[in-house]
């Protein structure tokens, strides 16, 4: 709806499309999940996955083990215009929505501690070839770490530490693996369960319903789509594939058993592309489809203080999180703006892994916290944000980019402010829209008697959250100690786009 001049910031935003024929994978790991081996960790990632097949119906098939996931989008899905940046993060969000809201399900006596977050990237693979490749060498890695892992954790249950019982089976390979299990253990390692050794599928099928039956008795019958959960011990085998009709149609046949996977397959699955270095780094998330969650949920309108300082509360916990490298956040609406310092290293500068932890931590934290700000309205259903990473050459450059955002809070909101007082003076939601359509909003508001400086000011400016850096050279003495402090993240309602608030802030934006 907002034109101003600074909208010319869109033009650095990249093309990141995956092009026909490629299929879509999402591959999502966990952060710093690292545990003994346990079969309800595996669970609610399988329970997280079926979600995701039931929610987006262009995901066909996932495969899983340990703390991964990748999920297969069908051939010709044009799921969110096949931006990748789209595809990952709105995946990798939904998927910590539902491991946050399913996790007291699995561990009802473990209180989850932290906003638990993931990252992940978008593999294209250019063949059903590629595909089968590419499942093979997630099950052998699945099949290798997870004989590391049942080592470790018994060495580790023992008595041992995390690296006196890695030092003890790093370089072992499979048979030595096997033996230590079973002379140290007196485990043999085929007997244990198929969920650790080969990990889970989860695809769609089709099964034949009853609906009724005819006069004369005779059934009348319907296929659905139904989401399993198998565990296969050769997923990237013809057996396997070519007996799941749902994979057959939407991919074709695997036409040769393979037992390598060439280097050249998992450099390519394994590639990431870095954002270009001293340059700002913007991650802009936001909702989706926020406007029915928000209808859902009854939130105010058109601004509601709750969700908005929901959304502030997570953003605050993402600048404590990578307090060495974002600076800034700016958030209107349903969305945020993290700047990342142009020195910035973090993920090496990987635009998925640093798009999709973001993303993540950031739903993640918003479910967590959600009954804090609306303590009598349940999550209806769950929410999800999306992500993408821009790049600014120059301060000037990303100052256009925040002004660019604070003129949309500013433009949005006079709008919104008008449009409802038009509907609270008896105006039907269509009245009060071409009412509005091409009006000088100022006049508007003026006509209207709307007292717009008397509004909340989180809602005329947005919210802007920086570390406080008045007591960052202050230096603490504890038991002796000095340390830095990094200062407190704060959430100010200010004026961003004018030179005062820069001036008296040198050190944000310093290079
Ligand atoms: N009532 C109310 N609605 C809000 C508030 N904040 C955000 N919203 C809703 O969220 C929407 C955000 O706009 P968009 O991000 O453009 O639209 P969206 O529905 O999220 O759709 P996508 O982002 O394209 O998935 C607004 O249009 C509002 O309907 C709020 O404080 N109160
Ligand atoms: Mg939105
Ligand atoms: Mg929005």
């Amino acid at each position: 709806m907002a034109n101003s001049k600074y909208e010319y910031v869109k033009c650095f935003e990249v093309e990141d499309e995956v092009m026909f024929p490629n299929i879509i994978l999402v591959w999502i790991n966990a952060c710093n999940i690292h545990k003994p081996y346990d079969v309800n960790a595996l669970k609610l990632m399988n329970s997280c996955a079926v979600e995701v097949l039931e929610e987006y119906a262009d995901v066909v098939l996932a495969y899983g083990f340990g703390d991964e996931y990748t999920f297969v989008f069908k051939k010709t899905s044009k799921f969110y215009e096949r931006r990748a940046s789209k595809v990952l993060s709105i995946v990798i969000s939904f998927f910590s929505s539902v491991f946050v809201r399913k996790w007291g399900e699995f561990f009802p006596h473990k209180e989850l501690q932290c906003s638990p977050s993931f990252h992940g990237r978008v593999i294209p693979c250019a063949s059903t070839e590629a595909l089968q490749a590419y499942l093979l060498w997630r099950q052998n890695i699945c099949h290798l770490s997870d004989q590391h892992e049942q080592c470790l954790w018994r060495l580790v249950e023992r008595g041992m530490n995390l690296n006196e019982a890695w030092d003890i089976i790093k370089g072992f390979d499979k048979s030595e693996l096997n033996n230590l299990l079973f002379d140290e253990f007196n485990v043999n390692y085929n007997t244990l369960e198929p969920i650790f050794r080969q990990g889970s599928c989860v695809l769609k099928t089709l099964v034949e319903d009853i609906v009724k039956y005819k006069d004369n008795g005779d059934p009348i019958k319907r296929q659905r789509r139904k989401i399993i959960t198998v565990h296969s011990k050769k997923i990237a085998g013809k057996r396997f594939w070519n007996e799941h009709t749902v994979l057959l149609k939407d991919f074709g046949g695997f036409v040769e058993e393979i037992n390598n996977v060439t280097p050249e397959y998992v450099r390519s699955f394994e590639s990431d592309i870095k954002l270009m270095p001293s340059t700002w780094i913007v991650v802009r998330i936001d909702g989706c489809h926020f406007h029915r969650f928000s209808e859902l949920h009854e939130f105010v309108k058109p601004n509601d203080s709750r969700a908005l300082n929901l959304m502030n509360l997570c953003a605050v916990a993402v600048l404590e999180k990578f307090w060495e490298d974002i600076v800034f956040a700016y958030g209107v609406s349903d969305e945020y703006s993290f700047i990342l310092k142009k020195t910035s290293d973090l993920y090496q500068r990987r635009a998925s892994k640093i798009v999709s932890t973001i993303v993540s931590f950031f739903t993640s934290t918003y479910v967590m916290r959600w009954s804090e700000f609306f303590p009598q309205s349940e999550l209806k259903y769950l929410p999800s944000f999306d992500g993408r990473a821009v790049c600014y050459p120059s301060t000037e450059i990303l100052r256009d980019y925040l002004s660019w955002r604070q003129v949309d809070c500013h433009i949005n909101n006079q709008y919104n402010s008008c449009f409802w007082k038009l509907v609270a003076s008896g105006k039907s939601k269509r009245e009060a829209q071409n009412s509005l359509k091409g009006a000088q909003l100022q006049k508007k508001i003026e006509e209207l008697d709307i007292d717009y400086n008397k509004l909340p000011v989180m809602f005329r400016q947005g919210s802007s959250v920086y570390r406080d850096k008045i007591d960052t050279d202050l230096i603490h003495h504890e038991n002796g100690n000095t340390f830095e402090s990094n200062g407190k993240v704060i959430v100010e309602h200010i004026d961003i786009i004018g030179p005062t608030f820069w001036l008296e802030h040198p050190n944000i934006l310093d290079e």
